[in-house]
């Protein structure tokens, strides 16, 4: 599943990260790269280690684990410490598809990536191209959100983000393990949970249908979960 999540966070939380993210010192993108995404990657990133980077991990993480649509969306089981990444005239990010497998040296973390996400901190008006472009079954899609925004997509994608050709695009990329591994299944438990919300915010949580769909939905849940 695609999802466009906005106000992950708000636009003043997405300018004052941007700016603490600027003003510390970025290395060449390829620092994290495979060896076949290397070839493909122009751009530039913030140390994974360093303090800016660990600052803005926490507001990244605690603002994710408040949406309840990233939650119900995702359903993560472990989610890989978020990255930041910023692209300027003529930086690009090739066609390629994310590592199966990724290694957390600091934790010893080891997740395989169900979900890729990025989060835009720059206000799209701000620079020309850089849009992330997926590709799934159904064709191409061209994204770009407001700063704040999370567009969530399968890590099995091939995607690439367009040369950026004024200005600069700063931004925060993850990846996730979910506790539901196959695609479909999630994207079937966010559709029965996202109704089950809306009914129950119509008929009351204690509704007897609304309790027999919401025992469905757990019932699910735990038939899927791997943990
Ligand atoms: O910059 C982005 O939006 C995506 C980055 C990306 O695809 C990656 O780092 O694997
Ligand atoms: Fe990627």
């Amino acid at each position: 599943m695609m999802l466009h999540i906005p106000d992950v966070l708000t636009s003043e939380e997405a300018a004052d990260l941007r700016a603490r993210l600027l003003a510390a010192p970025w290395v060449d993108g390829n620092a994290t790269s495979g060896a076949g995404a290397a070839q493909a990657k122009r751009n530039r990133q913030l140390p994974e280690d360093g303090e800016a980077a660990r600052a803005a991990q926490q507001v990244v993480s605690s603002a994710l684990m408040e949406s309840a649509t990233f939650l119900s969306a995702a359903l993560p089981h472990t989610i890989f410490p978020p990255l930041f990444n910023r692209y300027g005239p003529g930086e690009t990010f090739g066609l390629h598809v994310d590592n199966a497998v990724r290694y957390h040296a600091a934790t010893g973390a080891r997740i395989r990536t169900d979900l890729s996400a990025t989060l835009f901190l720059t206000p799209p008006e701000e620079y020309d191209g850089g849009e992330l472009i997926v590709e799934d079954n159904s064709g191409t899609q061209s994204h770009k959100y407001p700063a704040g925004s999370l567009l969530l997509y399968p890590s099995t994608t091939l995607h690439r983000v367009a040369e950026v050709t004024r200005g600069e695009r700063v931004s925060c990329f993850l990846w996730l393990q979910s506790l539901v591994a196959d695609n479909a299944a999630r994207e079937m438990l966010f559709d029965l949970d996202t109704s089950v919300q809306a009914l129950s915010a119509d008929r009351g949580a204690t509704d007897a249908q609304v309790l027999k769909l919401t025992q469905l939905y757990h019932n699910l849940v735990r038939r899927w979960a791997q943990s």
